[in-house]
């Protein structure tokens, strides 16, 4: 495939790096205003490091975008006349709708919608897809990509915010909840060190538990609670001072300000 990322920051280096270790790239073109700021990825194989976008459209079929939101207007509009028809655009822009996208490039151009999350770069990103009319018909294309870093799913386009929330910054969320663990692991007598991998590993087991079983957590949650036990006591006395329910809250907060962000 040969790919181009528009804006290889936090999260087109992210996506940089998985497709690079999976092998999944005839050539990669990764642009920045600032190439310096790239040099990691000099010296492999078929990557190009530029800030000309127009010569990263110009030799890829499909362009994946990652710039801030104020950035892509301009973008399409100066690659506009660049576009051919077989190009695939994959925007993971937030709050950035298709229709938007229509508006400068047209309506007769594969557009796909992709929400990722930065571990990608391990092949662990859960992404969600939604795609224009005319992006039906590559939607399988965006898929065998993400799949390959991690797991899809296709859905509608209003709930691309949401998705956003859940999905991209959860990993922010899921890291605090892993930190704030590896802090107790410490007060209990833990080194740092010790203590982060106690916290990360059980994060990964209860998470792999779940998506190997298909089982509700609750399931999971009644064959460690031993009645009378220490678990459930942790477990009751987090609730009581408001675990779920700041988590929950947390998640609409959040939800509510990229709604504001979207207006802008
Ligand atoms: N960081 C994350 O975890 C996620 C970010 N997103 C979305 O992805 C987009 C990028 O986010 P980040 O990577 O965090 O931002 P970032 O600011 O780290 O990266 C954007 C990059 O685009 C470059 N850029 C700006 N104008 C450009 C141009 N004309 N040509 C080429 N490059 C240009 C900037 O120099 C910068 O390096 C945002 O729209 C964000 O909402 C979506 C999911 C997850
Ligand atoms: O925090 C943000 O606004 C962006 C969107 C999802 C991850 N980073």
């Amino acid at each position: 495939m040969k790919i181009a990322i528009i804006g290889a920051g936090n999260l087109g280096k992210s996506i940089a790096k998985g497709l690079i270790t999976t092998n999944a790239i005839t050539t990669l073109y990764l642009t920045r205003r600032n190439v310096d700021s790239i040099k990691d990825f000099e010296g492999y194989k078929n990557i190009v490091l530029t800030s000309d976008n127009a010569e990263a459209v110009k030799n890829s079929d499909i362009l994946i975008f990652a710039v801030q939101p104020a950035h892509l207007e301009k973008i399409l509009i100066n690659i506009k006349p660049l576009l051919h028809d077989n190009h695939v655009l994959i925007s993971t822009i937030t709050g950035f709708s298709i229709s938007r996208m229509e508006n400068i490039i047209g309506e007769d151009k594969f557009v796909i919608r992709a929400m990722p999350n930065t571990a990608i770069s391990v092949g662990k990103s859960m992404t969600c897809l939604c795609s224009n009319e005319k992006g039906k018909g590559r939607i399988k294309i965006a898929e065998a990509i993400f799949n390959r870093l991690g797991t899809s799913i296709e859905i509608p386009e209003d709930k691309m915010q949401a998705a956003t929330v859940i999905c991209a910054s959860g990993i922010a969320f899921w890291m605090r909840l892993i930190r704030a663990t590896t802090q107790g692991a410490i007060q209990l007598g833990f080194e740092a060190k010790e203590a982060q991998e106690l916290a990360m590993h059980t994060c990964y087991g209860a998470a792999s538990l779940l998506i190997q079983s298909g089982n509700h957590p609750e399931q999971e949650i009644d064959r460690v609670t031993t009645p009378m036990g220490c678990t459930i006591e942790g477990l009751n006395e987090m609730e009581h001072q408001g675990l779920s329910s700041s988590l929950i809250k947390g998640l609409i907060t959040s939800f509510e300000k990229i709604n504001q962000i979207k207006k802008n």
